[in-house]
């Protein structure tokens, strides 16, 4: 199988990217269903608290509440019913936070739960809210432990796997990586469960379309989308600019090995850098719900600098359009400019115009971003 660029140089650049997410999958969480094995989560954390020491921002992806929750109930086996897993998930996950809680703790961290769905990428308000939740949490040196919210996620859309909730967080948080752990040393050019040659990928491309069909959608008992989903993961995390590293999550100091740039596992690399690849993502958008008149100031910043706009630069706003909603703001001359996803709804808009960023909290009784266009959700045209 071919290889990447210089494997050994791509290692130590993506072993030093700085924003991770960490997915754990239920193959490992959990201790052959007899509940979450605290000895592994214990390990993790020290893992993560080590290199948090060092500067990285990790967010952790957990599976395990449902598994948690059949032990805590006393049930033999995963229900049928889409509710029993519901309820088994929310008493477990309980649990699950509850460890990572107790573990960080050990190291001076704080933790915080979040629980995602899909409806947290389809909904642009939901997303720009989960979005600034996440990066101030991160901001703040909090460990987030990310799960899908099982309780409200519907048979529709739920995402069920927990790589495709990684791959999501991952576009959320603008995250440089993407490690998955499981339960194989890595990606195989075929399910190793079932093929005793199977041989272990070290670099490719994560678009590359022979990469699919090497992956088994089976997974382990406990395990939900087996290697299908990752390789799908990692090909999402790609299109966010972000590489993927599969790995076993029982080596010993994995993460700290990958950050070291030791050639362990599958990666799968994106082809694009991750701001090139937001801005392909907001341009992309091709439906715009209004428009703001700027400035020559700041049509001018946009312009030469690809500053962010802040209220202030704006003169008038038309069409109405909502938070997360793109805008297209045109100059004086009435050229457009640039494009860009809205901070506010056009109302707020209209009140905040002219006006001071400061001056938010006055005006709208609460305090918002600064920037109406924030630079990375805004291209120009
Ligand atoms: N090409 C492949 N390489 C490695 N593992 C594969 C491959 N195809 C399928 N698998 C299966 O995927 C499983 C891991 O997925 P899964 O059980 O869903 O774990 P997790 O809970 O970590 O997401 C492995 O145990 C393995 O049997
Ligand atoms: N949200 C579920 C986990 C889903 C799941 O098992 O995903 P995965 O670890 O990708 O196989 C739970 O916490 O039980």
């Amino acid at each position: 199988m071919t290889t990447t660029g210089s494997s050994s140089d791509m290692r130590q650049r993506v072993g030093a990217s700085r924003r991770w997410v960490v997915k754990v999958g239920s193959s490992l969480v959990t201790n052959d269903g007899r509940g979450l094995d605290h000895a592994r989560i214990a390990d993790w954390v020290a893992q993560i608290a080590a290199l948090a020491g060092q500067g990285y921002q990790i967010v952790v992806v957990s599976s395990g509440a449902v598994a948690e929750g059949l032990v805590r109930l006393g049930w033999q086996r995963r229900p049928d019913t889409l509710n029993g897993l519901q309820a088994a998930a929310s008493v477990g996950q309980m649990g699950l936070v509850e460890a990572y809680e107790r573990e960080f703790q050990r190291h001076g961290l704080r933790t915080a739960q979040v629980l995602l769905t899909h409806e947290e990428v389809a909904d642009r308000r939901r997303y720009l809210n989960a979005r600034g939740t996440l990066l101030t949490l991160l901001d703040l040196g909090v460990i987030p432990v990310v799960n899908e919210n099982d309780v409200v996620a519907t048979e529709e859309i739920r995402l069920g796997d927990n790589d495709t909730l990684a791959a999501l967080t991952v576009n959320l948080v603008d995250a440089d990586l993407l490690v998955i752990l499981t339960d194989q040393a890595g990606m195989f050019d075929a399910d190793p469960r079932g093929n005793s040659n199977a041989s272990l990928i070290d670099t490719q491309r994560a678009d590359d379309p022979a990469l699919l069909p090497m992956a088994g959608g089976g997974s382990g008992a406990l395990g939900r989308g087996g290697m299908r989903t990752k390789v799908q993961a990692a090909q999402q995390a790609a299109r966010s600019g972000a590489h993927t590293l599969i790995a076993d999550g029982r080596s010993p100091a994995v993460l700290g090995r990958i950050a070291a740039g030791e050639s362990l596992g599958t990666l799968l690399t994106a082809g694009e850098r991750k701001l090139a690849a937001r801005k392909r993502w907001i341009a992309g958008h091709r439906q715009t719900r209004g428009c703001v008149h700027v400035d020559a100031g700041a049509a001018r910043v946009l312009r030469q600098s690809g500053r962010s706009l802040l209220p202030i630069g704006i003169t008038r706003v038309e069409g109405d359009f909502r938070r997360g909603d793109i805008v297209v703001c045109t100059d004086p001359e009435g050229r457009d400019i640039a494009r860009g996803m809205a901070n506010y709804d056009a109302p707020e808009v209209a009140r905040l115009a002219g006006r001071p960023s400061e001056s938010i909290i006055d005006i709208l009784g609460y305090a918002g971003d600064p920037e109406f266009l924030h630079r990375d959700n805004l291209v120009l045209i």
